[in-house]
């Protein structure tokens, strides 16, 4: 993991996820296998944003002044957007957007659905490609210019109170997803200078990447009633004034997919996360010269109840030697391989290789074994995700020194330290450290470090928060 970006690059091409030799800088080709990761992900999310919002899709182009009604926002966004100033060979009288994010898409059309408090809340998402001419270093799947799977909710509520409880709710929701993935996360508050433009705040859930820089793969915030007044998202109250709706909106992206493959990966490839492999079980087996056909027989017959399992399983069957596909299957990921060669057929056994730990596990093949394996899916999920959060809190250190902060990022660490809160002190933090902070720690309930000084880090008022600051994407 020395050089992390080239191995990120490597798995890439290697696992055939993505092909990033498409002509356009920031935008890449979604292989087959790199497409199946993203549908099983984007799957486990659906099912769980099913739950209590509704699924919606609204248009790819915004006009011009729709974008630009929202000041801060589109203040936020104006070196980002991509403009189609042309229909054919006709100049459009009015350029259009192409949505770096929805919120000027969406809510011309919910002040038209917006009535009465009997319409609310109204919970609404949609998985879609954005665009955003990203000026930093692009990186696929981290840092792209289409993101591809961008999936942005939006809800509506009649007061405060509810979107607050609103952004509690998206950070519970995320918090599943995420644990799913076996992806750990820090949950801040941003700072004033670094929220979604146009919102009153940000809860961001950051990860920690190999290299020790942290990547923000999440972000919950709460609009207020800005946009509300800007778009004239009204409704009439139960005593017939009326009031304008308050709003939140929550954002993941393709970079939870990096940091599945980022997190999870070893020297020898991927490990999913049986919840979202492409396939969960390998069948190789072992052909010696003689024997063979007996062999792949009794393999398909496994791969037979497998499937009517629901089991994700393919045979490797190719003519090659036993070698070249154990590489091929810890290269994949898959959470399982199965080995039977003639002896194990004589003996009805077969060989299962974990490829989380590489540990091997023979199984009776007249015995229940695909409980077994359903069992063993559930150990590869939970010690991916334990592994993974046990590599980031070792990161996390805390210190009330400022010298000790920019040498311990720099040895790939997270460092939480009190902070008393104000702008320009924060500034000179980051100023003076060269490094991000993260924002104040909220909802880390089971990981979360107590206030270790009552004096700020760096100026001398009292410290009111714990805050985190790291390296960043
Ligand atoms: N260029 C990019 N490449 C990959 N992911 C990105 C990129 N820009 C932002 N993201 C991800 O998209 C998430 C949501 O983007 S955002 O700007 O923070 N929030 C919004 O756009 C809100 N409208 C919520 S949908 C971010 O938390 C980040 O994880
Ligand atoms: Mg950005
Ligand atoms: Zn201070």
């Amino acid at each position: 993991m020395e050089d992390f970006s080239q191995w990120f690059h490597n798995i890439l091409e290697e696992a055939r996820i993505i092909d990033s030799r498409y002509p356009i800088k920031g935008m890449s080709v979604w292989l087959p296998n790199g497409f199946k990761l993203r549908k099983h992900i984007l799957e486990s999310l659906r099912s769980l944003f099913d739950k209590d919002h509704e699924e919606v899709l609204f248009p790819l182009l915004i006009p011009e002044d729709e974008l630009a009604k929202e000041g801060i926002h589109v203040k936020g966004f104006e070196d980002e957007v991509y403009w189609i100033t042309h229909g054919g060979q006709s100049e459009l009288n009015k350029k259009l957007a192409i949505r770096p994010t929805s919120e000027t898409a969406m809510y011309p059309m919910f002040s038209l659905w917006v009535r009465s408090h009997t319409d609310l809340p109204m919970k609404f998402y949609q998985v879609v490609n954005t665009f955003r001419y990203e000026t930093k270093h692009t990186r696929p799947l981290i840092r792209v210019r289409e993101i591809t799977t961008f999936k942005e909710a939006h809800t509506i509520h009649a007061t405060k109170e509810e979107s607050d409880d609103q952004i509690k709710e998206a950070v519970r929701n995320y918090k599943e997803f995420l644990n799913l993935l076996g992806i750990p996360y820090l949950i801040s508050k941003r700072p004033v200078w670094d929220k979604f433009p146009g919102a009153d705040y940000t809860m961001a859930f950051d990860t920690l990447f190999p290299d020790g820089k942290t990547l923000q793969i999440g972000t919950v915030h709460n609009l207020g009633q800005t946009f509300a007044k800007t778009f004239d998202i009204t409704y009439e109250t139960s005593d017939s004034t009326h009031e304008h709706a308050y709003q939140t909106c929550a954002g993941l992206s393709d970079r939870v997919i990096a940091s599945v493959i980022a997190i999870h990966g070893d020297k020898k490839g991927l490990r999913l996360p049986p919840l979202i492999a492409p396939n969960q079980l390998t069948i190789i087996p072992i052909i010696f010269k003689d024997g063979g056909d007996e062999v792949i027989a009794k393999c398909e017959e496994i791969e037979t109840v497998l499937k009517s399992q629901d089991i994700r399983v393919n045979i490797d069957k190719r003519d090659i030697r036993a070698g070249k596909k154990f590489y091929d299957y810890e290269l994949s990921g898959t959470p399982l391989r199965l080995e039977l060669g003639p002896r194990d057929l004589k003996n009805n056994k077969a060989i299962l290789v974990r490829r989380d730990t590489l540990e091997k596990i023979e199984i009776n093949l007249n015995e229940d074994y695909v409980s077994k394996i359903k069992v063993l899916f559930e150990e590869i999920s939970n010690n991916l995700r334990l592994q993974a959060q046990k590599n980031m809190e070792s990161n996390l250190v805390i210190t009330d020194n400022l010298d000790d902060v920019k040498g311990l990022i720099d040895n790939g660490k997270i460092v939480s330290f009190s902070w008393c809160g104000d702008e320009e002190c924060g500034k000179s933090i980051e100023e003076i450290t060269d490094m991000d902070i993260l924002g104040t720690q909220h909802f880390n309930t089971d990981k979360s470090i107590d206030l270790n000084s009552d004096k700020c880090i760096h100026c001398d008022k009292k410290s009111k928060y714990s805050a985190l600051i790291a390296k960043t994407y």
